[in-house]
């Protein structure tokens, strides 16, 4: 497929003929369950190609550039069929990722999917982001975190910021417009002990889909008494 060797040689991806082989084998396994259960609206190979892979593949750059060099290990939240954590682990096998969602179903898909592309570093866990960031074995454990269409910013950090270590970085990806919900954020994330590094915007390739990544940095320990529990994030969202 001519679009896919076009995208990754957009993003540089290393060893690009057995990556292509891997996201060729997941599109096909993402496609077929879709009949099955709805996992995606998109149904088209050029549509998954650009709005799910290339998509994915837009946080590579910032994860370069944040990486401090060792193995990262980042949590993907609401990662449904394993977007963008699974397509970045396929294209970057040094991450080690945790596919997070709270639905049973998507999560075995995951499972599925692992399994059936043999990759190792991948963890699913099938529980509330809120729940995981109040357990010790995986609050402040992350160097990244990241989120796509997933909540609104101010409610997403306060599932992601606890996760994250100091230093650690949530990429929240949104579309083109997201200033005013960022705006609405900014008191949320100072109270979770981040702040917003910058907004970049930009054009995925061989497309004209606009997109954003809010990139947001850890400076302190989140205060204890977050996350809240879900009816209170529900309730009254930071
Ligand atoms: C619209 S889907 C997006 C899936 C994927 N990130 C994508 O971009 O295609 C949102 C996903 O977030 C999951 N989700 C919503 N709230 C969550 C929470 N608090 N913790 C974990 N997963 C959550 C849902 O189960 C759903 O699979």
């Amino acid at each position: 497929m001519e679009l896919l060797d076009r995208i990754l040689e957009y993003y540089r991806v290393k060893n690009p003929l057995v990556v292509k082989q891997l996201f060729l084998k997941y599109m096909n396994l993402v496609l077929k369950k879709n009949k099955l259960f709805n996992l995606t609206a998109i149904e088209d190979e050029e549509g998954f190609v650009i709005k799910h892979i290339a998509d994915s593949l837009s946080l590579l750059k910032f994860i370069e550039e944040e990486d401090s060099g060792k193995n990262p290990v980042a949590i993907d939240i609401g990662s449904g069929f394993g977007v963008p954590g699974l397509v970045l682990k396929i294209a970057k096998p040094s991450i080690t990722v945790f596919l997070n969602d709270s639905n049973r179903k998507k999560c075995n898909f995951m499972m599925e999917a692992k399994e059936s592309l043999g990759i190792a570093g991948v963890e699913v866990i099938c529980d509330r982001a809120e729940n995981l960031g109040r357990k010790e074995v995986f609050r402040e454990r992350f160097d990244f975190a990241f989120a796509r269409a997933v909540d609104k910013l101010n409610v997403l950090c306060e599932y992601a910021i606890p996760l994250l270590k100091i230093g650690g970085v949530f990429l929240a990806q949104k579309g083109y417009d997201c200033e005013d919900e960022c705006e609405n954020a900014k008191e949320a994330i100072d109270v979770l002990g981040a702040e917003v590094l910058r907004i970049e915007k930009f054009v995925l390739p061989c497309s004209d889909e606009k997109r954003s990544v809010i990139v947001i940095k850890k400076l302190r320990q989140t205060p204890s008494n977050f996350p809240r529990n879900t009816k209170q994030i529900v309730k009254k969202p930071l």
